[in-house]
């Protein structure tokens, strides 16, 4: 192998075992702070740094009805000016931990009319902007460690996983606000001129935000099974008629507002892993560890 690569995959290593020198726990499920049995909270600024504001920046592992699962509060986004490299750097310490499940979470603006404010959207795909002009955290020298150079894309959000979301939803009674849809991620930080949000709508785009595809890229990669879903928090304005205009304070109080929800669907979700009978793409064998990657604006849930 190549000394540099050597030497990235030793970093990714190196974070892992210091994780787990540093926790008892085991990642195999737990989300938001609730029931934790024996938390053993982890400032995440010794491992990750977002200082977004609304997002917590912290690393927790904990059991969730039996199930150990790392929960990350806050994400790295290209915008703050990290590397793709860094943003994605946990995904690939997580799976070095043992962890084979990423929940990741997202808000975003919808630019299909039937999405309002508060609806959840699971994701049942992609455009990663960025990715498609080369700003592609694969790009470089592929690591054979954690997958192949040339990885597919599609089906990159599990089916399975996907299905029994919807029935949650149900079960919750809030199916009424809940659909399928087509994620895309921009670079940001700025929101949408008017142009470019109809540019995206043309695009077959339900909404859009500044994350979660180089996440996903990287988990698909590693070979992790992956559910997405996004909270619907502000509509994108597509009309010069419109005097609505997005804010970062309006996208965090419609976070606060569904948070009770979305803790429901996903700790159900958790109890309902199940990885030998319930996924529809090729994960690891034994462990049905699981991590949550909650970045919707996780401080209300802690
Ligand atoms: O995608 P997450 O991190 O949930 O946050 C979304 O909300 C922020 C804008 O309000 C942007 O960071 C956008 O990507
Ligand atoms: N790009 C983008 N990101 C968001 N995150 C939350 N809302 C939005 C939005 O309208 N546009």
């Amino acid at each position: 192998m190549h000394q540099n690569n050597q030497n990235i995959q030793d970093e990714y290593q190196k974070a892992a075992d210091w994780l787990l020198a540093h926790t008892k726990h085991r990642p195999s499920m737990n989300t938001f702070g609730l029931r934790w049995k024996t938390p053993a909270r982890l400032r995440a600024d010794t491992f990750v740094l977002s200082p977004v504001q609304g997002h917590a920046g912290r690393l927790v592992f904990g059991e969730l009805r039996g199930k150990t699962c790392v929960c990350m509060q806050g994400r790295f986004h290209m915008y703050e000016g990290h590397s793709l490299c860094k943003t994605t750097f946990p995904v690939r310490v997580f799976k070095l931990l043992g962890v084979d499940t990423l929940i990741v979470t997202n808000a975003a603006g919808s630019l299909d009319d039937s999405l309002r404010p508060g609806d959840i959207m699971i994701l049942k795909d992609h455009i990663n902007f960025p990715g498609l002009c080369g700003l592609n955290p694969l790009c470089g020298p592929n690591l054979d460690r954690f997958g192949p150079r040339f990885p597919a894309m599609s089906g990159c959000y599990d089916a399975g996983l996907r299905r029994i979301a919807m029935e949650i939803g149900k079960q919750l009674g809030v199916a009424e606000v809940m659909t399928e849809g087509v994620y895309a991620m921009v670079g940001g930080p700025n929101f949408e001129s008017i142009a470019e949000a109809r540019l995206l709508h043309r695009l077959g785009v339900d909404a859009v935000g500044m994350s979660t595809a180089p996440e996903v890229v990287v988990a698909t990669h590693c070979g992790l099974r992956v559910f997405g879903l996004s909270l619907i928090t502000n509509k994108v304005v597509k009309s010069y008629d419109d005097p609505e205009a997005v804010d970062h304070e309006a996208v965090l109080a419609v976070g606060r507002r569904r948070a009770q929800t979305l803790q429901s669907l996903v700790m159900e979700l958790v109890s309902r892993l199940d990885i030998n009978n319930n996924t529809e793409s090729a994960v690891g064998e034994k462990c049905p560890s699981v991590i949550l990657n909650l970045i919707v604006k996780s401080r209300t849930f802690m």
